[in-house]
């Protein structure tokens, strides 16, 4: 499937259009609400519709974990994963909290935990039991790369078919920014140290480590900067191939994608390469703190909703940003419009 470039879901130019109208004609200041706005457009064009459906939503947390965790590149120990996996569907996590604020439905879905997850309520797609150390070794095979891709591509139909208006994106994944930095630095041709940060927040020496171990692995496996499928298997990892997979499958099906941080930007920098104009389908939520992510969003034209610092991951962010479209739902739904009390303006 992911050697076969999927058709993508039209772009309707003329809802957005009614939607602009429509946000136009309400009683307030031309374009008054802003990037508010641009986001109701967004979303009237991947829907076709001028009233975005947006009261179903679900976000997905892909977990994995990551070898290259082994070379010391992350400030979290490796149990984290697979304890803030359970801890997520018990409802006490990050995007737990907040997806309970915003009325969004949550799944967790194992595509690489280093633990077995069997019994939790974690959805079993285990590809493997993390990667292999990138520092040392390719992190998984190209088989492994597209069994990641496919089970994120499943898991997202599965929940478009359960009815859900809006996908969201999230992950758990000890070590994962080191890999999301070696991707995103091969696919968009810049060089490590301008993507590599404090992931989960290691000291400066240590970051100069981790910006080594992901020059070191991009020099040693070579992945293909043409083959994102390659890129993804010499230094990705399992999570990240899962959110690219996701983020594929809505794109095809006309359903808006709600992207989280830079894991999330790592996922989309793959689903956009695979196939170009998925980033027209897709919302950016907030601006991570993560050192590379105004590279990664910069080159996939995406403008975040939201800069509040954060760098939690899991899909907080992605989580947060319903915030926004309900505020936004609630404007269509109660405000006047200019013609209701009789304004015309005279530029
Ligand atoms: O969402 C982000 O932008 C983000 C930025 C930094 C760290 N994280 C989370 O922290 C973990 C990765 O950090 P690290 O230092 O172990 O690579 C992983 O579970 C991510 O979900 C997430
Ligand atoms: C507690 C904790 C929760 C996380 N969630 C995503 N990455 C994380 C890293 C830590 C350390």
């Amino acid at each position: 499937m992911f050697n076969v470039r999927p058709t993508l879901s039209p772009i309707s130019e003329a809802k957005r259009h009614a939607m602009k109208v429509k946000l136009d004609g309400l009683a307030k200041p031309t374009g008054g609400l802003g990037r508010l706005e641009t986001l109701m457009i967004t979303l009237a064009g991947i829907q076709q519709t001028t009233k975005p459906r947006t009261a179903k939503r679900c976000v997905m947390v892909f977990a994995g974990d990551h070898g290259v965790e082994r070379a010391g590149v992350s400030a979290t120990p490796r149990k984290v994963t697979w304890e803030q996996s359970i801890n997520t569907l018990e409802g006490h996590t990050t995007v737990a909290s907040l997806a309970i604020a915003n009325h969004c439905d949550v799944k967790v879905i194992d595509v690489g935990v280093d633990h077995d997850l069997s019994g939790t309520g974690v959805i079993d797609k285990k590809v493997n039991w993390g990667t292999k150390n990138l520092a040392e070794e390719p992190a998984m095979t190209r088989d492994e790369a597209i069994q990641c891709l496919q089970a994120g591509y499943d898991v997202a139909l599965d929940t478009i078919n359960e009815g859900n208006d809006l996908l969201l994106i999230g992950e758990l994944g000890v070590g994962n920014t080191t890999p999301a930095s070696a991707i995103i630095s091969v696919l968009l041709g810049v060089p490590a140290a301008d993507v590599v940060g404090r992931g989960s927040v290691i000291s400066t020496e240590r970051m100069a480590h981790k910006t080594k171990v992901v020059e070191k692995a991009i020099a040693d496996w070579q992945p293909d900067p043409n083959d994102p499928v390659d890129v993804l298997s010499k230094v990705g990892g399992f999570e990240i191939g899962a959110k690219a997979g996701a983020i594929l499958c809505a794109a095809e099906h006309g359903v808006p994608l709600i992207l989280d941080g830079f894991l999330s930007y790592a996922g989309a920098v793959i689903a956009e390469k695979l196939d170009p104009g998925v980033k027209d389908h897709l919302i950016a939520s907030h601006l991570s703190r993560e050192f590379g992510s105004k590279c990664a969003l910069d080159w996939l034209g995406l403008t975040p909703m939201l800069d509040l610092q954060m760098a939690v991951g899991e899909g907080s962010g992605a989580v947060l940003a319903l915030s926004l479209i309900d505020a936004m739902q609630s404007v269509l739904t109660h405000m006047n419009t200019l013609a209701d009390i009789d304004v015309r303006f005279k530029p």
